[in-house]
């Protein structure tokens, strides 16, 4: 596991502790299961984009990142929502770590009260108690790192998250967490082609893992895509759903940054 990995899991442990302190699980459990807020469909509004013959985009919505630093210093949630949905994306995904992306639950809130696309929370996941957060939050969708997780917690967040109406993106990195990630039912399977080690990416990540994946499975090609040329490659070897954000939160509007990048 990367170093910066182990550092974000850390404090993830420590801010659960914490906020369980504050709020015990039964009642979280008992907000998230009766929120007035249906979920709004992730998995299949990608499918649909897809589908139509456009490529399925998650749009980040993010304000920095360790490897980046700062991508967007006048940062406003609601207008970049509606400007990726006006744009043409599938999804977003909205980062509510505060400590190491500059993230926030209340950026997720605002985010899809300012549109009606489905909504993944982009965290890293260590308890089920964030699991029951995410639904209360408003999340449509949640991440589940398998470098993060053992097959078993893996398995149990998954499970929690499904009876809760939220769909899953798995994610991996290589060929033994992809193989990982296989045996959870969710059929969004995520390839990250950031290093977490080194944080360089490469679109050859996702292209290798390719011929392992079932096709019943949706492949999302995650982290790098800057140019039209990453989605050519990308759409020229039959992968049609991104979660993209750099390229995005770096232009002046994200969404005609997005029709731009996809056109
Ligand atoms: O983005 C980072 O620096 C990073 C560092 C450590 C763990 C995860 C990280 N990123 C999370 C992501 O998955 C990306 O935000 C997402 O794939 C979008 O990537 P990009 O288009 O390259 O901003």
């Amino acid at each position: 596991m990367s170093d910066i990995l182990n550092k974000i899991l850390a404090v993830k442990a420590d801010e659960v502790a914490a906020a369980k302190k504050y709020r015990d699980l039964a009642s979280l459990r008992r907000e998230a299961e009766s929120i007035d807020l249906p979920t709004r469909g992730f998995e299949k509004s990608l499918r649909a984009k897809i589908a139509a013959g456009h490529a399925g985009v998650i749009a980040e919505v993010k304000k920095a990142s360790p490897s980046k630093g700062v991508l967007r210093a006048d940062f406003q949630p609601a207008q970049i929502a509606e400007s990726y949905e006006a744009g043409g994306a599938a999804c977003l995904s909205v980062l509510t770590d505060e400590q190491f992306f500059q993230g926030s639950v209340e950026y997720l809130r605002a985010a899809r009260a300012a549109c009606s696309l489905p909504v993944i929370r982009k965290d890293f996941m260590v308890d089920m108690y964030q699991v029951y957060e995410a639904r209360a939050m408003g999340a449509d969708a949640i991440l589940l790192i398998v470098a993060a997780l053992d097959h078993g917690l893996m398995a149990e967040l998954e499970a929690c998250a499904l009876e809760l109406g939220m769909d899953v993106l798995v994610e991996s990195h290589d060929g033994d967490e992809l193989a990982a990630a296989l045996k959870l039912q969710t059929r969004l399977v995520g390839i990250n082609n950031r290093n977490l080690r080194t944080f360089e990416t490469s679109l050859d990540t996702t292209i290798g893992l390719l011929p392992r994946i079932p096709a019943d499975k949706l492949v999302v090609t995650e982290s790098g895509i800057m140019v039209p040329d990453d989605v050519k490659r990308m759409r020229d070897s039959d992968v049609h759903a991104f979660l993209v954000g750099e390229a995005f939160m770096r232009a002046p509007d994200p969404g005609s940054e997005l029709r731009r990048l996809f056109s």
